[in-house]
């Protein structure tokens, strides 16, 4: 007959590869069945998007084998508790997510809008906040420009914004406030206190993440919000161009302030090389090779990985449907796993012991 403790000691055994604690010591296990020869428990992962899921169910079925016995009959079930990050800012947000670039262009928006459906397509409750001011390209990647959010009293007689749902997330942009024909000459207070009205005044419901896009480069905005709401961290997206790159090299640089202190989820490189519709398989490496790869290495911050420039990425941008919809589409495969690295190092982050 099987035992509980014999479980939790085979599983104890188990090394959550990210956090390097055991399942057990993380009190990861949870609802133990044992009926016989048959065994079934449940694994509490920090995010739905775990890219590890597989690699800890073997892990799991192999200690039970080694330490119990080869012959127990084993099913794994796997679920997610989000964890949250340190200092949440906002009630029922657990993580913001801010994606940024030292240059525009380079397609901050893409990944942005790709990260957050990617999330929700793993399972998590996802909020988007287009706060590119300059450029709001949010509403036509989703095929809301005409949107308009509407104002509901709350229970507590406080007017609040309810986002746009679209595909399965929430999102409000700045470009909702705003007529697209005429430009906004925005003064650093005015753009700032408009953004932070996206998160204080909206009705976001309870959210796993909330990612925001940011405008390009090191400005107010990029200074008020993160010093009013603590970030889980910092998505940054760059082209591997040395002009880019440079760029890129001072917005971490800023992220990484002591007075700002933003930890840094890492670098994707977008644009990573040219493939043409009719030869998929050519690359064609126009803008250089490896930049973004190299730039992650040299500052120690994780590489999320490299999305080519395909035709497909900006029609499916601009018809209002992000690539990452079309499910088995490669580019929305390499787009689903730089969403799951995302996630992966906001729970790395999360288990760092809070620094005094
Ligand atoms: N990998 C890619 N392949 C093809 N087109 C892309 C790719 N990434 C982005 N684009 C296209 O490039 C244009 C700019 O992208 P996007 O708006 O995401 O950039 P951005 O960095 O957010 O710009 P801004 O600085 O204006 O905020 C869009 O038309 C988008 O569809």
């Amino acid at each position: 007959m099987i035992t509980k403790e014999q479980v939790l000691h085979a599983l104890s055994h188990v090394e959550e590869p990210d956090l390097k604690k055991d399942l057990v010591t993380l009190n990861m296990i949870e609802d133990i069945l044992i009926e016989g020869n048959h065994l079934i428990f449940t694994v509490i992962l920090t995010t739905p998007a775990c890219p590890l899921k597989g690699f800890i169910e073997n892990a799991c079925r192999n200690a039970i084998s080694h330490f119990i016995s080869p012959d127990v009959a084993v099913e794994v079930k796997m679920t997610s508790r989000v964890t949250t990050q340190k200092n949440q800012p906002l009630n029922n947000i657990s993580n913001i997510i801010v994606v940024a670039s030292g240059k525009g262009g380079v397609g901050k928006s893409t990944v942005a809008s790709n990260i957050a459906l990617g999330l929700a397509r793993k399972g998590a409750r996802v909020g988007l906040i287009d706060a590119d001011i300059y450029g709001p390209s949010i509403p036509i990647m989703f095929g809301v420009e005409d949107a308009k959010p509407e104002a509901k009293a709350s229970p507590e007689g406080k007017t609040r914004i309810q986002p746009i749902e679209k595909y399965g997330i929430k999102l409000l942009s700045i470009g909702f406030f705003t007529d697209p024909e005429q430009p906004i000459p925005w003064r650093g207070p005015m753009a700032s206190n408009a953004v932070k009205q996206l998160f204080n005044d909206a009705d976001w419901g309870e959210l796993d993440y909330l990612i925001v896009d940011l405008p390009p480069g090191t400005g107010d905005i990029h200074i008020t919000l993160t010093q009013t709401y603590p970030v889980a961290g910092a998505v940054i997206v760059t082209t591997p161009q040395k002009v880019a790159l440079s760029d890129t090299k001072k917005g971490i640089g800023m992220f990484m302030m002591n007075a700002i202190n933003v930890p840094i989820l890492g670098i994707v490189e977008n644009m990573s090389y040219f493939s043409p519709a009719e030869l998929p398989d050519n690359k064609y490496y126009i803008f250089g090779k490896g930049g973004g790869k190299s730039l992650a290495e040299k500052l120690n911050v994780p590489f999320l990985g490299e999305i080519p420039l395909v035709q497909s990425i900006s029609e499916a941008g601009d018809g209002g449907e992000p690539i990452i919809m079309q499910t088995d589409h490669p580019i929305a495969l390499a787009f689903l796993q730089v969403a799951e690295r995302v996630a992966q190092q906001v729970a790395i982050q999360n288990a760092k012991p809070v620094s005094v």
